[in-house]
């Protein structure tokens, strides 16, 4: 595993997402790395915080969604990188924003416990790419989900 976060590479001014932006005092600062680049499988982890809560014990919804949002999105621009064999964060820059964010909540995911997401690349189009992730608490499987990642367009940045 590599020891820079995909979200490292970002550049200052686009380091603000609420996600994973580590100029975001009151954000996740998701941080995402390869697990396995041959596989394109990819890693991040979170441990909830008291505040997180939906019902006692058990891990908000939303956090989640959004834990998957920006593991998928760092994925994507990864994966892009990958597949035109460059270096990661070079210029110029592969910038992808969510087009679709699909979340399957399959079991309570409980508080007090290290969240792992595990991502998987399934597929790299020049202006798209696919991840399908799984959360998991104390290795049980909380949540699937998916995230179709688009070229960022010119508007946003
Ligand atoms: C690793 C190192 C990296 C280093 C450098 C990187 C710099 C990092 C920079 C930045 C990071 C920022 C932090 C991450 C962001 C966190 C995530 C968010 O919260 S983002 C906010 C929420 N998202 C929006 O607000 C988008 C709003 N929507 C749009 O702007 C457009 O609708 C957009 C861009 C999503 C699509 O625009 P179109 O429709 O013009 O795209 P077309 O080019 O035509 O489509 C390309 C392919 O994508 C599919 N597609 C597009 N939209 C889709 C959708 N909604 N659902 C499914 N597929 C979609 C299309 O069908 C097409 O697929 P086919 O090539 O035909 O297979």
């Amino acid at each position: 595993m590599s020891k820079q976060a995909f979200q490292d590479y970002y550049p200052e001014e686009l380091s603000h997402c609420y996600g994973c932006g580590s100029n975001n005092a009151d954000g996740h600062q998701l941080k995402s790395y390869w697990l396995d680049e041959k596989q394109g499988e990819t890693i991040a982890r979170f441990t909830p915080k008291a505040y997180h809560t939906a019902i006692p014990g058990f891990v908000y919804g939303g956090l989640i969604a959004s834990l998957i949002d920006c593991h998928g999105t760092g994925s994507a621009a990864a994966a892009a990188y990958q597949a035109q064999g460059r270096v990661i964060g070079s210029a110029p820059a592969l910038r992808f924003v969510t087009g679709a964010l699909n979340v399957n909540f399959l079991a309570p995911t409980p508080m007090g416990v290290e969240l792992i997401l595990r991502g998987k690349i399934t597929e790299v189009k020049e202006r798209k790419v696919i991840v399908e992730i799984t959360l998991s608490a104390d290795d049980v499987v909380c949540v699937s989900g998916s995230v179709i990642a688009v070229k960022m367009p010119a508007t946003m940045g």
